[in-house]
């Protein structure tokens, strides 16, 4: 077994990492190229027996999977070093929401995946986000499924939801750790508490909260109405939370959606220019 990775930015060595400590991947079995050499050598001290490369080629080269771990606009450099020793019998992996699957299906003859991942699959948490290429069998699909299982809950999604999904799935860490670096600030500036306690109060809860949402099936609103005593304190602090956050998240994912757009269509013209060339 052969297992490529292209990029050993924040997602690829995330990825190597989860998988290689849930046992679904062994390091022998992993060879990884990236643009930055010192980022390989890190992996390969962290990792003894994975095999780094300096060429993309000599990573896709025979890969039984190739994750596509580099950043959207990267795509047509990787693709056009690589295509030449792809075949048909190779799975494709990319983990990058704009580059559409049709696009990858075009310009390379192997079979495609497209699945987002979250930083929070690092500890074997979160969903990964599937859409299947028109190539993998049922096995292929069984498979990476499986794989992705090690690190994550797998969620099919079509190719028009992975915007929205991924704004939830794996952008959500950061938007979540946004509300919660203002939570703590105000616990400390306005307290005085100590930020290593708030920290690690904050964090407690936000892990239990989650819990208690999915083992109990608890909606966000029966949550708040668990937590609030009518006429209580968190009522209360409810009321200004609404007030000062209403119309906030819409606001963020409008953002989103139009830096997509813009995303989509530079992707799209970059890869048609390629086959243009
Ligand atoms: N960060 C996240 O939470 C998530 C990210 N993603 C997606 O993953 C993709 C990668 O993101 P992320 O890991 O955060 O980005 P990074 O910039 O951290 O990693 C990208 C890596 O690709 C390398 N690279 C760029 N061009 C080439 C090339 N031609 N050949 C080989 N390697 C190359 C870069 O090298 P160099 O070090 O020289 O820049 C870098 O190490 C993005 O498309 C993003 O949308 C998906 C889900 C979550
Ligand atoms: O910020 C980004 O573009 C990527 C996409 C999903 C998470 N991070």
């Amino acid at each position: 077994m052969k297992i490529g990775f292209i990029g050993a930015g924040s997602m690829g060595s995330l990825l190597v990492g989860a998988f290689v400590r849930a046992g679904a991947m062994r390091p022998d079995d992993i060879v990884v190229s990236s643009r930055t050499v010192n980022k390989l050598f890190d992996l390969a001290d962290q990792y003894p027996g994975l095999q780094t490369v300096t060429t993309n080629q000599e990573a896709a080269l025979g890969a039984d999977y190739l994750f596509l771990c580099v950043k959207p606009l990267d795509f047509r450099t990787v693709l056009d070093e690589i295509s030449p020793v792809l075949t048909s019998e190779q799975i494709v992996i990319s983990i990058t929401s704009p580059v559409k699957i049709l696009s990858l299906e075009e310009i390379i003859p192997c079979k495609v995946a497209k699945i987002i991942p979250s930083v929070v699959n690092a500890v074997g948490s979160g969903a990964s986000l599937f859409i299947w290429g028109s190539r993998l069998t049922a096995e292929d699909q069984a498979a990476l499924w499986n794989l992705f299982s090690a690190i994550s809950e797998p969620i099919l999604i079509s190719e028009e939801e992975v915007r929205v999904a991924s704004d939830i799935s794996s952008c959500g860490p950061a938007f979540l750790a946004c509300l919660l670096e203002q939570f703590i600030d105000a616990a400390v500036i306005s307290t005085g508490m100590e930020r290593e306690t708030a920290t690690e109060l904050a964090c407690e809860m936000m892990l239990g909260t989650a819990r208690l949402m999915l083992e109990q099936s608890c909606s966000p609103i029966e949550l708040q109405a668990k937590v609030s005593v009518p006429g209580g304190i968190t009522a209360a602090a409810l009321e200004v939370l609404r007030k000062t956050t209403r119309g906030a998240f819409l606001q963020v994912l409008r953002t989103t959606h139009e830096k997509f757009a813009e995303d989509l269509d530079r992707v799209d013209y970059s890869l048609s220019a390629r086959e243009r060339t």
